[in-house]
């Protein structure tokens, strides 16, 4: 399948080519058959996400001091700050009371997070109020700290006051190709460069856990100059289930700071990232929503400039409810491509 048809599977000025995603994924069924295959087996090994039962699993060393550990490094050997927001939020989560919702956290990036540790979680009570309760965290590795942030709760409350933007229009994501599949098709190609190969076989070995279908895959891999904007669904993999609001909320930051950052360089086909870090995640939570249902993830930057990118993302219910709001500045410095993508 070439590229153009690849690209022809998204939102096209509003309407959407359901024939091509459908050719798609029928000339992939194979492979997709395979990949399922495998993936059905890892489900029935892990019925629990593993978000669950490792990553944002923090071991208690004291009142207020947790240690947390690792599941996935990404390819910077810097810790990915979506687990550093994610386990920030628990740690202060397991000071306040179950009547309370988390409804946003700031958070610094200070230093790079080393994944040959473990990161000491410190949380200070800043503040318990009637409607709202403020906690601090700081993440620690090496006795200084990598991350700083600040966590609000607040009490179940009415509102007279209730307005969203509507959703996009995009097509469901069962008629979508996950990251896998699509991998799987563009390794299948007889010209595709030494290289090339072997960076997506670096991706498809990353045990990410969280699943995700690009709704427009040529976003996904830069494969033109595009508007700085895309849209994946996305859940975390295995099973979550319902009830614990907070815990689906820390699931969501983890998830939230995947692929965001990348967004800043959709216009710029001529340069790849030879330095990319997040300085900072703000993240705001709407309603209740179910983190290993699909969501579908909408990013965008408006801005960039002094070697930084402004991003700012919206997580959707498939129902059309907002979920939750990021924003997120990183630093990126860019060198020329030299060679054209031959995905
Ligand atoms: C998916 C996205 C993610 O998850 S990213 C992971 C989460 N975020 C992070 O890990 C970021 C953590 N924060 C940090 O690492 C620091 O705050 C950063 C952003 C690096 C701060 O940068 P800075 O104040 O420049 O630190 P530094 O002096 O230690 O330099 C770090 C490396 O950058 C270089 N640098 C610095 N300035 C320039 C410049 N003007 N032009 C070119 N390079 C520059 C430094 O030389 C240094 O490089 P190196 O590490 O020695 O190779």
């Amino acid at each position: 399948m070439a590229e153009k048809e690849l690209a022809g599977c998204h939102e096209n000025s509003g309407l959407i080519d359901k024939n091509k995603i459908l050719e798609a994924n029928e000339a992939l069924k194979s492979e997709q058959d395979e990949v399922s295959q495998s993936r059905n087996s890892q489900y029935q090994q892990d019925l629990k996400s593993v978000l669950l039962t490792s990553v944002l699993n923090l071991e208690k060393l004291d009142v207020d001091l947790y240690r947390g550990t690792h599941h996935w490094v990404p390819r910077t050997q810097r810790l990915f700050g979506g687990q550093i927001v994610g386990q920030a939020l628990v740690a202060a989560a397991k000071s306040v009371s179950d009547s309370l919702y988390a409804h946003s956290l700031h958070c610094y990036f200070v230093r790079a997070g080393d994944p040959k540790v473990p990161v000491l979680y410190q949380v200070d009570r800043t503040r318990d109020g009637r409607s709202f309760t403020v906690r601090s965290v700081k993440a620690i590795q090496h006795g200084q700290p990598i991350l700083i942030c600040q966590a609000s709760f607040q009490t179940l409350q009415p509102s007279p006051l209730q307005h969203q933007f509507p959703m996009p229009v995009v097509p469901p994501p069962e008629d979508l190709l996950t990251v896998e599949e699509l991998i799987h098709h563009y390794l299948s190609k007889p010209d595709l460069a030494e290289e090339a190969k072997k960076g997506l076989k670096k991706l498809l070995a990353n045990e990410v856990p969280i699943e995700i279908k690009p709704v427009n895959p040529a976003h996904f891999y830069r494969l033109g100059p595009e508007q700085p904007r895309r849209l994946f669904w996305g859940r975390a993999r295995g099973h979550i289930g319902e009830g614990n609001m907070k815990l689906h909320c820390c699931v969501a930051a983890y998830v939230s700071d995947f692929a965001l950052l990348g967004t800043v360089l959709l216009p710029y086909p001529e340069y790849r990232a030879k330095f990319a870090a997040s300085l900072d995640h703000s993240m705001w939570f709407h309603s209740t929503f179910r983190s290993d249902e699909w969501m579908l993830y909408e990013c965008e930057s408006p801005w960039a400039g002094s070697s930084r990118g402004l991003v700012q993302g919206r997580m959707w219910r498939r129902d059309g409810m907002l979920a939750a709001s990021c924003s997120q500045e990183g630093v990126l410095r860019v060198k020329p491509v030299t060679e054209p993508s031959k995905l």
